[in-house]
């Protein structure tokens, strides 16, 4: 239901809640017409709508970063006048271009509502007074984005004589359905409006001027310039010397738009109170905009004196153009609840807060660089900390294989060695053989096996006990150890018998050595206990090429040498006979009595020291 009203934002709810006041009064069947005449009005104004955009809609042209402009109009509560100069002065200054929209200015008229066409999509923003507020708990998803007067310009203005809102009773008041503030400043002084005979509004102040109406509903803005004019007495009511302090006009729009295009009502809302600074600032630019641009049904000096009137409503020096205070919207809703007009103050979702602004790809992409520089952060101090440990266990490994390898060398060392002589052993002398030989082959050297056998040893064991013999052993591989070169190898090849391997020395050296060995034995004075004995040794010799030419061939002559020291009377030194002369049996025994033993046998010397 809509009623006929100049300036509201669409709410017939004044009607619902004073209908009856109107009715009964002498103008409410000019009113009851005009609701009858609705389906015409709307069928009118749709055609209207349908051919509007093509009608009124410039082409969208290319703002300046290049993007096309977005169509969006803005959709007024009354007529082109001052009352909307900020949107007058964002278009003429380009501010909405700026922004990238394209602002279409739609009037409206007597029949004609703001909310209507902003809910139905024909506007995407409106102005409307403190009624939006009625509209949302209606379930309308209305959003204030901006106040632009801060109080409401509806006053009442009556002949002289009525000097108070009392005054009006029985008075032919020229009312507007809409003006809900002067309803709720009625009911406030305690006067009801049945009490009051209002007539339809013509919304001039003619008839209150001719005598024909003692009041009329007006804005400060306006019918006022013209009672002043006149220069007839005259009287203003106000409701707010009642304590009713309404907003005024308001700039609005649906929730569906903030949703939809959040960025573009911000930008629409910013752009439009940019308007309202510059037309504040320059009242009389703008006023001269109006009269050439939109409209000339006021003189200059109206709509200037409009522009004074509002920058009173306005107090731009004190409130921000466009401030939007919660509380007063609090009073405005407590004002209509008292009315019987509003069920609950409930404002949320009512007042626009802007969306929190998306954070800018610079933003987004320092925040994925630190993401990414902590998360690499991390990878780096875990890869550290891991290495660390690494290095840590790599030491202790290491550590670890230094000790398996020394165990390694000691059991290697144990396992060549003779734990008794400290020479190295049976097993260490085969697995050596084979490669001294291929090295001798291999360099052309000669090497020689000697095999050195104590004599009696068991008398020895006999006499002085086993480790009397075990004495006689070490003193003999001590000897042995400590009369070699450095690539001779000796060894306790088994029991009491001992081979050496001695490269590289032509016969006479070789002669000489294994000499010098007999020798050395037969002069060793063992001392075991309180006894004091001697030995002599068998020394058979063979060399590889001239005896033998493999490994178990040498052995064999070494071995046969040693036999023949043995059995030619021990205490001698028996080199092997050539291979062809060996393989027959043949030995040459080669032994030369040492100069030390040349006195007396061997065999008679060790019987007659000790055993
Ligand atoms: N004390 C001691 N005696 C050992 C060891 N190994 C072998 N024998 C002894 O060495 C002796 C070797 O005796 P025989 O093989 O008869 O040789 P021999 O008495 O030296 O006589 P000929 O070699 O013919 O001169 C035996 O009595 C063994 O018990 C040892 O490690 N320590």
């Amino acid at each position: 239901m809509i009623r006929a009203s100049r300036r509201q934002s669409g709410s017939s709810l004044a009607d619902a809640h004073w209908g009856s006041s109107l009715a009964s009064s002498p103008g409410a069947a000019q009113v009851e017409r005009a609701r009858l005449l609705w389906p015409a009005w709307a069928a009118l104004l749709a055609l209207a709508c349908a051919i509007w955009p093509a009608a009124v809609r410039v082409q969208a042209q290319p703002a300046a970063g290049g993007q096309p402009l977005q169509a969006v109009t803005l959709q007024l509560k009354w007529k082109h006048q001052f009352q909307f100069a900020g949107y007058y002065a964002a278009l003429q200054q380009g501010y909405y271009r700026q922004a990238g929209l394209d602002v279409t200015l739609a009037e409206a008229g007597p029949e004609q509502d703001s909310a209507t066409p902003v809910l139905e999509g024909r506007a995407q923003y409106g102005v409307g007074d403190s009624s939006l507020v009625l509209l949302r708990q209606l379930g309308r998803p209305l959003v204030v984005l901006a106040v632009v007067l801060q109080h409401s310009p509806n006053i009442y203005i009556a002949r002289g004589e009525v000097d108070h809102v009392h005054a009006l009773v029985g008075k032919r008041v020229m009312q507007e359905a809409s003006a809900d503030e002067l309803f709720a400043y009625l009911h406030k002084e305690g006067v009801h409006p049945e009490q009051l005979r209002f007539v339809p509004h013509d919304f001039s102040a003619a008839d209150l001027l001719a005598g024909k109406v003692d009041a009329i509903s007006a804005y400060s803005t306006d019918e006022l310039f013209d009672v002043r004019a006149a220069g007839k007495p005259f009287t203003v009511l106000t409701p707010r010397s009642a304590g009713i302090d309404f907003y005024g006009d308001n700039l609005f729009t649906t929730e569906e738009e903030i949703r939809q295009h959040p960025a573009r009502a911000k930008a629409f809302r910013e752009a439009s109170l940019k308007g309202w600074q510059y037309a504040m600032a320059h009242p009389e630019e703008v006023a001269d905009l109006i009269l050439e641009r939109y409209s000339r049904r006021h003189g200059r000096e109206h709509l200037l004196f409009e522009a004074k009137e509002m920058q009173r409503l306005m107090q731009p020096e004190l409130v921000e153009i466009g401030q939007v205070n919660p509380g007063r919207w609090l009073h405005i809703a407590e004002v209509y609840q008292e009315l019987g007009m509003l069920k609950s103050t409930e404002l949320k979702g009512f007042i626009y807060s802007p969306a929190a602004p998306r954070p800018s790809r610079l933003y987004v992409a320092l925040a994925v660089f630190a993401a990414a520089t902590l998360v690499l952060g991390g990878v780096v101090a875990y890869l550290r900390r891991l290495n660390h440990r690494l290095r840590l266990a790599h030491s202790a490994l290491q550590a670890r294989v230094h000790e398996i390898e020394a165990l390694q060398a000691r059991l290697h060392e144990q396992a060549v060695r003779d734990p008794l002589t400290g020479m190295f052993n049976r097993r260490y002398m085969d697995e050596t053989l084979e490669h001294e030989l291929a090295r001798a082959r291999r360099y052309h050297y000669p090497l020689a096996l000697v095999m050195l056998d104590v004599d009696h040893f068991k008398r020895v064991n006999d006499t002085f006990g086993h480790a009397g013999g075990d004495e006689l052993l070490r003193r003999l591989g001590r000897l042995l150890r400590e009369n070699c070169r450095g690539g001779d190898i000796a060894c306790r090849y088994g029991g009491e018998e001992f081979m050496l391997l001695l490269p590289g020395l032509d016969e006479p050296a070789l002669h000489e050595r294994a000499e010098f060995w007999r020798c050395s034995v037969e002069a060793l004075s063992i001392t075991y206990g309180s006894a004091t004995f001697h030995v002599t040794a068998s020394i058979g010799v063979a060399v590889f090429p001239h005896h033998a030419q493999d490994v178990p061939s040498l052995q064999r002559c070494a071995d046969r040498a040693l036999y023949a020291a043995k059995t030619g009377g021990r205490n001698r030194v028996v080199f092997a006979q050539p291979a062809t002369a060996q393989d027959a049996g043949a030995l040459s025994l080669n032994a030369a009595p040492c100069r030390a033993a040349a006195a007396s046998s061997a065999e008679s010397a060790a019987a007659a020291s000790t055993v």
